[in-house]
């Protein structure tokens, strides 16, 4: 079975991808993958460091307000189309799977107008504007929040959550603490803006390290690539305790989620589901410059059931920040209760469920299309 996998930008789109395929390549070694991606997203990066087939297209974005940016968008969406159809004519991929993030749009459109089965994969509780599109010609939606439900065709929707989800299962490691310099019997938060790090929330961990330093529980702040320096300047300046480790990007965070106590976060619906598959409590602070504000919508999914507590960016301070750690790390009880909570929501074997639904489509697809 030969199968294209296209997702990026963001972590949140590529990590499902690679947890779907880890989990196809344990149970049929024989199964081709080609991924399809941009240069400039952070799918090269990631995906290449896997040893997957890659091609990139050309493809960027739709602006919200008209400008002429928008034109070349289409002529690059025409364009996109065109060259994934000669790679999907190439590959001969028996299934299409999208996870998200523009460069889906063409590759996906371009295989359902070749007839070959397709899935798209939201992960969010709100629909991506290209899965709202892509909905119209696919001939499967997988969603993992019901909320999102009613944005798609209702024939082709299929609750089957977050590949990421079982993936982060699989890997509990011994020893990780340790290789940041921490102590392993030690109380860990891990504060992380998203797989391209946050400026707000950076800004008010920097404020917060003299405090943190002199905390019993450690950190692993991750600050994101493009703020790594910056922030580094600043914590060498303060001078800070060796209960925080710094670091730019977690490679093998599923491993690391394994011995974290509390995370704080973005509300992005991958790292949610990676949070409610383990059981780990959040201190959430969403997003607000994503579509339709769906990082808030997400976030509400957990602290409803008392799984998150949430934190708004506009009242985000270093008090709060550190007393809402303090709540939670130092509080046995809260932090067990939250963690039980929060592993209620998790769907765990979301990566089976999504292998199962592609295997039904390749079984049901007439040969020779
Ligand atoms: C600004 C933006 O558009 N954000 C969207 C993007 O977020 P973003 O890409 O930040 O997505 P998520 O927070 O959902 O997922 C991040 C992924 O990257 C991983 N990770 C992160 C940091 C790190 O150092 N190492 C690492 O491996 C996490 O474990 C997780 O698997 O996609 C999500 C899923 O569609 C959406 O919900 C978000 O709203």
């Amino acid at each position: 079975m030969k199968i294209v996998v296209s997702g990026g930008g963001t972590g949140g789109h590529i990590y499902p991808a690679l947890a779907l395929i880890k989990t196809i390549q344990k149970q049929d070694p024989s199964v081709e993958f080609l991924y399809i991606g941009t240069e400039k997203g952070l799918e090269a990066k990631i995906i290449e460091r896997e040893n997957i087939a890659f091609k990139a297209i050309n493809i960027t974005g739709f602006k919200r307000s008209i400008s002429f940016e928008n034109a070349k968008t289409v002529f690059r969406f025409i364009k996109g189309v065109y060259d994934s159809k000669k790679i999907i004519k190439q590959f001969k991929p028996d299934v299409v799977i999208g996870t998200g993030g523009y460069v889906c749009g063409p590759v996906v459109y371009a295989a359902a107008k070749r007839k070959i089965p397709t899935v798209i994969h939201e992960q969010n509780s709100v629909a991506g504007l290209t899965n709202r599109f892509l909905s119209r010609y696919v001939d499967r939606v997988a969603i993992c929040f019901e909320e999102v439900r009613p944005f798609f065709p209702p024939e082709k929707v299929i609750m089957t959550g977050n590949p990421r989800a079982s993936e982060v299962l699989e890997s509990k490691t011994t020893g990780i603490l340790q290789s940041f310099g921490l102590k392993e019997n030690v109380k860990t938060a891990l504060i992380v803006g998203g797989s391209r790090g946050a400026r707000p929330i950076n800004e008010a961990v920097i404020k917060s390290l003299s405090q943190l330093s002199n905390k019993s529980y450690q950190i692993i702040y991750v600050t994101g690539e493009v703020h790594y320096k910056e922030v580094s300047k600043e914590a060498e300046f303060l001078g800070i305790n060796h209960n925080v480790a710094i670091v730019p990007f977690i490679h093998n965070m599923e491993e690391v989620l394994s011995s974290i106590d509390v995370v704080v976060g973005r509300a992005g619906a991958t790292s949610l589901a990676e949070l409610t598959s383990l059981g780990i409590p959040s201190i959430l602070i969403p997003s607000p410059y994503v579509t339709d504000n769906h990082q808030v919508k997400n976030a509400s999914a957990l602290v409803n059931k008392g799984a998150a507590v949430m934190l708004e960016e506009s009242e985000l301070s270093s008090q709060r920040l550190i007393a809402a750690l303090d709540s939670i790390l130092l509080d046995d009880a809260r932090r067990i209760a939250m963690g039980e909570a929060a592993k209620k929501l998790g769907i765990r074997d979301a990566a089976d469920k999504l292998f199962a639904l592609l295997l039904e489509l390749v079984n049901k697809a007439p040969i020779n299309k």
